[in-house]
């Protein structure tokens, strides 16, 4: 068994061409490192006749941050399986693994050279209409096949146990739910928020709020979660979109992936603004609450015909019990929403949608914005019953 180096763009090659045929014989191979992501290393491997896969390796440590952030390599084996199960729920929305290998910690995998990252577009201004109906469905699919809905009460244990997740799951807890809320040295915080950056470390009611949804992501094992949906997770091109990078995925609240995509949308339509012409910007923002509506009914919709059609566990049968939980899910989401809103605004992992406005005022204002906005969702989401009703609020925040 080959021992754990760190790949050269020549180990990769080599690596594909081992555990892949696609390239066939006497292929000239090449391959390039050209990952921008915070943890990994991302090579592309190409033939001379255009067929190209990817190689993924773990680092033992955070990409972004150097040596001094150790992180387990195991990160690999969680990203692979848990695509690997998300594509048995979803293959159509699932980039799909072709090979991994645990003790390099790589992984090799369809190129989705066809497909553009979702965060580069819309930053761009450009509008899909199948994002929301496909991400419902990814969603809806991959948590409600995980869930106590249909795993028996011993497989679903056995699954939470090969899940655990803890170095990636600490990050989160670390990123979303302590360092806003306290002078952290990890944060990063511009100049002309910081007056507002210091009221969040003085917020208790807000902060009470989001202890709850700590503890909830703490102790609330529903599903296997990708656990980093976010706009530069998700591929998508004219017709389809894939999701990849499942490096963060544990069981956990169904509503933190599905508030996590909603948080990353709402990101964009603070943005709008210091983006855009107020045309554009106005354009857009419409797109993104008709997308922001549609996700949320096309998922209740999906989720509750497989509650009604494919729950296996009898007592969880009781349609009122399922009304309440899609309920719940909703109240979640929204909460993890405003925190995705507000760790990327004074947190550590900042967004381009923010970071790309040029103009210093602008781009403030589109943080006070997310700020804002991240602490109405998170007080209020008990409160909102509806998807209308927090579309509503989502227009206070237009600009
Ligand atoms: N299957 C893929 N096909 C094409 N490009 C990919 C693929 N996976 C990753 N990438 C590229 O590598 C970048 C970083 O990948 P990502 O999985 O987000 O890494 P990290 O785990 O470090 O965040 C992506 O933004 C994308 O440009
Ligand atoms: C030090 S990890 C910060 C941040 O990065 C992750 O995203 P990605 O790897 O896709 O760039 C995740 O959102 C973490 O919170």
């Amino acid at each position: 068994m080959t021992a754990y180096h760190i790949f050269t763009p020549d180990d990769a090659l080599r690596f594909a061409d081992r555990h892949s045929e696609l390239f066939g014989d006497h292929s000239k191979l090449s391959a390039v490192e050209f990952g921008d992501g915070n943890l990994n290393l991302v090579f592309r491997v190409s033939n001379d006749k255009g067929t190209s896969l990817i190689v993924k390796q773990a680092l033992p440590y955070a990409r972004c941050v150097g040596e001094s952030w150790p992180l387990s390599t195991d990160r690999a084996r969680i990203e692979a399986e848990v695509l690997q199960q998300h594509g048995r729920f979803c293959p159509q929305h699932t980039v799909e693994v072709l090979h991994f290998e645990p003790a390099l910690s790589a992984i090799l995998m369809e190129d989705l050279k066809q497909y553009q990252i979702l965060r580069s577009e819309l930053v761009k201004g450009k509008t899909f209409a199948h994002l929301a109906s496909q991400m419902a469905t990814y969603l809806a699919q991959t948590l409600f096949y995980s869930s106590d809905f249909v795993l028996s009460g011993s497989v679903k244990k056995a699954a939470v146990a090969r899940f655990i997740n803890p170095e990636l799951c600490l990050i989160t807890e670390d990123l979303f739910f302590t360092d806003p809320y306290c002078n952290h040295e990890r944060n990063t915080i511009h100049a002309l928020i910081l007056p507002r950056a210091r009221q969040l470390w003085q917020d208790e009611k807000l902060q009470a709020e989001v202890a709850a949804l700590k503890a909830d992501f703490l102790s609330k094992p529903q599903a296997l979660l990708h656990g980093d949906v976010h706009s530069g997770s998700i591929f998508i091109n004219a017709d389809n979109c894939k999701v990849i990078d499942a490096e963060f995925g544990f069981y956990g609240p169904i509503g933190f992936d599905v508030g996590s995509l909603l948080g990353n949308l709402l990101l964009n339509y603070v943005a709008c603004p210091g983006l855009f012409a107020p045309a554009q910007a106005e354009q857009q923002q419409a797109y993104l609450l008709a997308q922001i509506r549609e996700l949320w009914q096309q998922f209740a919709s999906q989720f509750s015909q497989l509650m009604a059609c494919e729950t296996q566990d009898s007592a969880l049968q009781n349609s009122r019990y399922q009304q309440h939980f899609l309920q719940q899910v909703l109240a979640d989401s929204l909460g993890y929403a405003g925190c995705e809103l507000i760790r990327r605004t004074v947190g550590l992992a900042h967004v381009a949608d923010l970071e790309k406005i040029t103009d210093a005022t602008k781009r403030a204002e589109a943080e006070l914005r997310a700020i804002e906005l991240g602490r109405a969702l998170i007080m209020q989401r008990a409160q909102l019953p509806q998807m209308d009703a927090v579309l509503t609020l989502v227009q206070q925040f237009a600009l």
